[in-house]
């Protein structure tokens, strides 16, 4: 357990730190990919509230994509952090202000319309690594594990760049995996999609 968190906690520094290297025009060219890619996934063509993020930390941005599909009638999400460290999804209305939570990401005012993970078609995830197993790595607070527990029939893509991926990432009893992994090269069924 503890050995695992150290493992853990070094490949998450390790990683961060690679995507944080990438240059700028690297991230924007791989930014405007992953956007076309995604404003076209077929798996997305039946669903109608999706939940995504705002880039930080050099994460790879879906915002181009975003707009896209805003502009193809979905209802857009972003996380909004709960008391109890759990994450509920509030409707991203282009141009309303946000407010920054503690991490300095920006949310949706209190006071939005809340929903569960569950009341979500789909979930864009920020990954900081993956696996081909659909085993993710997140920024460590827990937060996606926690929410996505009673989301189980919730389409889970992650986003990540390329070089993002590990060959093979501890698992622990609270993990939950992912579906697809989307980067900058197109879009990765994982185990528990293709069945
Ligand atoms: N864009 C984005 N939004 C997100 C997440 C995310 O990973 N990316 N989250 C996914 O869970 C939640 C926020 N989780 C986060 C967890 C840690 C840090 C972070 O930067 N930690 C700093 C130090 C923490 C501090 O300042 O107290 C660090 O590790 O350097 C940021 C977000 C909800 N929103
Ligand atoms: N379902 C859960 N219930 C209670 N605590 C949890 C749950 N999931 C994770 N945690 C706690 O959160 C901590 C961080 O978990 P983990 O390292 O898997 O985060 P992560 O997946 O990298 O982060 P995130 O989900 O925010 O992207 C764990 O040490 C664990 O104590």
């Amino acid at each position: 357990m503890l050995s695992t968190e150290h493992s853990k906690c070094n490949l998450r520094r390790q990683l961060r730190r690679m995507r944080q290297g990438l240059d700028a025009q690297t991230r924007a060219r791989a930014a405007t990919a992953l956007g076309e890619t995604l404003a076209t996934l077929p798996i997305l063509a039946d669903t109608l509230h999706i939940a995504t993020y705002l880039a930080a930390d050099a994460e790879i941005d879906p915002s181009t994509g975003i707009d896209k599909l805003r502009e193809q009638g979905k209802h857009i999400y972003l996380p909004v952090i709960q008391q109890d460290s759990s994450l509920c999804f509030a409707p991203w209305v282009k141009g309303e202000p946000l407010l920054p939570n503690q991490f300095g990401i920006g949310e949706p005012e209190s006071g939005a319309a809340l929903r569960s993970a569950r009341e979500m078609d789909a979930i864009l995830l920020p990954l900081v690594g993956w696996d081909g197993t659909g085993q993710r790595l997140g920024m460590g607070g827990g937060f996606y594990d926690r929410s996505l527990e009673k989301a189980q029939n919730v389409i889970k893509i992650g986003l990540a760049y390329d070089l993002q991926e590990v060959r093979s990432l501890p698992g622990e009893d609270w993990d939950v995996r992912l579906d697809y992994v989307l980067t900058e090269s197109g879009l990765l069924a994982l185990n528990a999609a293709t069945g």
